[in-house]
C-alpha cells in the first residue's frame, strides 16, 4: 500500500507541451459505484498505452489519499472497459513534463471531457516544498469536480460556464 500526494493545477497556455518527454493515450472506467451508501474506495481500470492495471483508491478529495495499483492482462482490461464500467469511459493524452526535479503530468481530456486539462505532481510529504512552473495556475486540489472518479459521473460538458471558468 502507498499513500498517494499529488496536487493539481490548471494549466495555462501551450509552452508546456514543447517541453513533454514522452505521451501516452489513457483510457479508465471505474468498476464500482461510489454513490453507494458506505464506499469507501474506487476501483479503476486504465490502460495506457499497451499496459493496463487496476487501481484502488480511498475515496478521500485532497492531497493524499491510500492507494494500491497492480497489473492486470490487456485483453482482460480492454474487457472490464467495455462490459463492466459504471459510468462512461474517460479518455486523455497524458504528457509527461519534469521541471525542477518533479515529473509533472498533464492530462489532455478528450471526448465529454475536452477542453479540460489538468496538471498533476506527487510529492513525497504534504509539506514538501513546490516550485511552480509558470503554466502552472489555479490550484484545484480541493475542489472535487476535476477528480478522474469525478468526471466520470459528471463529464466537463455538463459543468457550468461559472464552473469551467474557475
Ligand atoms: O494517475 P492518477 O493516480 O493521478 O489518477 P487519475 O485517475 O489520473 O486522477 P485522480 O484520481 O487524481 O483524479
Amino acid at each position: 500500500m502507498a499513500r498517494e500526494i499529488e496536487r493539481k493545477f490548471l494549466v495555462t497556455g501551450e509552452e508546456w507541451k514543447k517541453l513533454a518527454d514522452k505521451q501516452i493515450h489513457f483510457a479508465q472506467g471505474y468498476l464500482n459505484d461510489i454513490q453507494q451508501p458506505g464506499s469507501k474506495s474506487s476501483v479503476r481500470i486504465r490502460i495506457e498505452g499497451e499496459q493496463a492495471n487496476i487501481n484502488i483508491k480511498s475515496l478521500e478529495i485532497g492531497l493524499s489519499r491510500d492507494e494500491y495499483e497492480y497489473p492486470v492482462d490487456l485483453d482482460d482490461a480492454k474487457k472490464m472497459l467495455k462490459t463492466l464500467c459504471v459510468g462512461p469511459v474517460i479518455e486523455k493524452i497524458r504528457y509527461y513534463v519534469t521541471f525542477e526535479s518533479h515529473i509533472w503530468e498533464i492530462d489532455v481530456f478528450l471526448g465529454d471531457n475536452e477542453g479540460l486539462i489538468v496538471a498533476e505532481v506527487e510529492l513525497a510529504s504534504e509539506d514538501e516544498a513546490l516550485q511552480l512552473p509558470d503554466w502552472a495556475a489555479k490550484e484545484v486540489t480541493e475542489i472535487p469536480r476535476y477528480y478522474n472518479i469525478s468526471l466520470s459521473q459528471r463529464p466537463y460538458c455538463n459543468w457550468s460556464d461559472d464552473e469551467k471558468d474557475n
